[in-house]
């Protein structure tokens, strides 16, 4: 693998939909700078740099107020990237790390002085070599106070996944609702599945995100502005409002062939979040109340 790739807008169209005020983007990433933060040898796409200067001027230009920065693979295990960013945000960002299950209880806590307050279990095979569950499961039952477990899969896997995290002894997140197939609808099979994870457990938490990815045009079908995206989650947010959180995933990493406008993501808010109140609890209050609860 010797190519970089770009995954992102150039120049990202301003939203006409305005965040309330302190709207957190609750999933995007940082890549490099290559020089200072080499990629991880075993990482399956290599990015140009986008680094923390990028990330927050996205992040004015959109109008949100902080970040969450989740470890994206192609920086393996170490976090430094992501520690660099939040450190550079002067509090506007906290974050969500990857971690090799042996990891000490130390350098979880200096995870944590460094504003982690996650780990991320990531399940696709297209981007990992092995997922384990069994360390997965131990080195969730040590993490510091107050943090969460953030899982990515994909909807084909939802049923063999339900062991394992009704195992999990933290709250959880899921990246991307678990990427159902949105275009089966609202009621469709997997919006249904995943439903029915969401009421196993009451801490159970998701990311209304990426209708880029869920929703892409596929023989002129789908893509932005995202209609069947819209349609299928809608429903999810109105009744699972209080566990509800939304990103824009920008780098948006693997996504260099129908790379999204950020500004488009944006203006997806009030379509899945139409009234004030829900918007509120999608941008400020449920992102706070995982990343900044001490000042709520
Ligand atoms: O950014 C995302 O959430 C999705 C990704 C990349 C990713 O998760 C990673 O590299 O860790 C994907 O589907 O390729």
């Amino acid at each position: 693998m010797s190519e970089r790739i770009t995954s992102w807008h150039a120049a990202p169209s301003k939203p006409l939909y305005t965040p309330p005020a302190g709207a957190v983007d609750a999933h995007c990433h940082v890549f490099g700078p290559m020089a200072q933060f080499p990629f991880s040898a075993k990482a399956k796409y290599l990015p140009e740099d986008a680094g923390p200067d990028m990330l927050f001027a996205l992040r004015d230009h959109l109008g949100f107020a902080r970040n969450v920065i989740v470890q994206a693979s192609c920086h393996g295990t170490d976090n430094a990237a992501t520690l660099d960013a939040i450190a550079k945000s002067e509090g506007k960002a906290r974050g969500v790390a990857v971690v090799d299950p042996a990891i000490s209880d130390a350098e979880l806590a200096r995870l944590h002085d460094g504003g982690i307050r996650g780990i991320r279990f990531n399940f696709l095979k297209r981007l990992v070599d092995d997922a384990p569950k069994d360390k997965f499961l131990e080195v969730a039952s040590r993490l510091p106070a107050g943090w969460h477990v953030v899982i990515y899969f994909e909807a084909d896997i939802l049923e063999e996944m339900r062991a394992f995290i009704a195992a999990i002894p933290v709250p959880v997140v899921i990246d991307h609702m678990g990427r159902p197939d949105v275009t089966q609808g609202p009621d469709g099979a997997d919006m249904q599945a995943f439903r029915s994870l969401l009421d196993s457990r009451e801490d159970i938490w998701f990311k209304a995100t990426c209708p880029d990815r869920l929703d892409p045009k596929v023989n002129g079908v789908g893509g932005d502005p995202w209609d069947k995206f819209a349609e299928a989650v809608a429903p999810l947010v109105a009744d699972y409002q209080d566990r509800v959180i939304w990103g824009t995933d920008w780098p948006h990493p693997n996504m260099q062939d129908a790379i999204p406008d950020d500004g488009h993501l944006v203006d997806m808010i009030p379509r899945i979040a139409p009234t004030a109140e829900l918007q509120h609890k999608l941008l400020v209050t449920n992102p706070m109340r995982l990343y900044w609860p001490e000042e709520l």
